[in-house]
């Protein structure tokens, strides 16, 4: 019988898992930039549509549990979270394909336009506004990101900011970026609960979404400035906090301050950031 009135089987396309992507239906264009994982360059999947594809080295990651998870990752949709297209893995590297955010990383965004930034509290409230409803979309869902920081987030168009690689923490093979003592842990970003029992709750990313609109209000300085993470460690436990940007409104300053209280549970929710962040906003206006 010719093909056409032949039935479709019922398992025709289930072969492929939905967050499988494959990789013909990938062109690869220029890098974007590179890292201990590996490779980031663009991408067109599908002829269309812009992604950024992680080429994820060899034994820098549990890749089965990553693959596992990312079952779990490309649920998690919302305007302020980089979208996880989906992965290449039946071949090594793993590709991780996500939606492209053609301005970069937050950080360097904040460093190259300084200029522009600097004094442009409105602006720089609303991408500290834009990355707590991205946060606060992942405390709804239970979702701990692990490494929240403006390295973390990206720019798009229209000065759109979103959260990256939430949750890839977990499956970072190097114990130097893994254990708290560690030469590459996110020191600078922990609070004491994390740095003396690496206890992560969605009350750890507060701490560092405070230390996120610290680096927001300075542009894109580093906290703490070139403290070595011994020093930064006794700091934080003593409870020496980060001082306010002299471009920081002091109102702004206090939601900082709350995100760096020493009890988890003194700190406010992403939800509860949210409503007081807009509420200064609008006394801005
Ligand atoms: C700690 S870890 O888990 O090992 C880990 C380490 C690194 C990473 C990671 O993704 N890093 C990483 C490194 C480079 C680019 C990315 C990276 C990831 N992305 C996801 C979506 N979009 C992007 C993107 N976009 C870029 C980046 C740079 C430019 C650029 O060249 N510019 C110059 C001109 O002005 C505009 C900006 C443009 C777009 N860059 C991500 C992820 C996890």
């Amino acid at each position: 019988a010719s093909p056409c009135d032949r039935p479709v089987p019922a398992t025709a396309g289930l072969s492929h898992d939905k967050w499988e992507i494959d990789p013909a239906e990938l062109m690869l264009l220029e890098e974007l930039g590179s890292g201990q994982f590996g490779v980031v360059r663009r991408g067109k999947w599908r002829g269309s549509i812009d992604t950024a594809v992680k080429m994820m080295k060899e034994g820098t990651m549990s890749e089965d549990d990553f693959i596992e998870e990312a079952k779990v990752m490309t649920k998690l949709q919302h305007q302020n979270l980089v979208q996880l297209y989906g992965v290449c893995s039946k071949h090594r590297p793993i590709y991780i394909v996500t939606e492209y955010m053609k301005h970069g990383s937050l950080l360097n965004y904040l460093r190259r336009h300084e200029a522009t930034l600097d004094g442009n509290i409105g602006l720089l409230l609303d991408m500290c506004i834009q990355v707590c409803k991205g946060m606060a979309y992942l405390e709804r869902q239970n979702y701990i990101h692990r490494d929240l920081a403006a390295r973390n987030c990206l720019v798009g168009s229209e000065n759109v900011v979103k959260v990256a690689d939430f949750g890839l923490a977990r499956y970072v093979l190097d114990d130097q970026y893994t254990s708290s003592g560690g030469t590459k842990f996110p020191i600078k970003w922990a609070p004491p609960e994390v740095l003396n029992y690496t206890r992560f709750s969605s009350k750890s990313d507060v701490w560092a979404y405070g230390v996120l609109m610290w680096e927001v209000f300075t542009c894109g300085k580093m906290p703490y400035g070139r403290l070595k993470n011994t020093e930064v460690v006794d700091r934080v436990q003593r409870g020496v906090i980060l001082e306010r940007p002299k471009a920081c409104h002091k109102e702004i300053y206090e939601v900082m301050r709350k995100c760096w209280c020493h009890c988890p549970e003194d700190r406010p929710s992403f939800r509860a950031l949210k409503e007081q962040l807009s509420v200064v906003s609008q006394g801005l206006l």
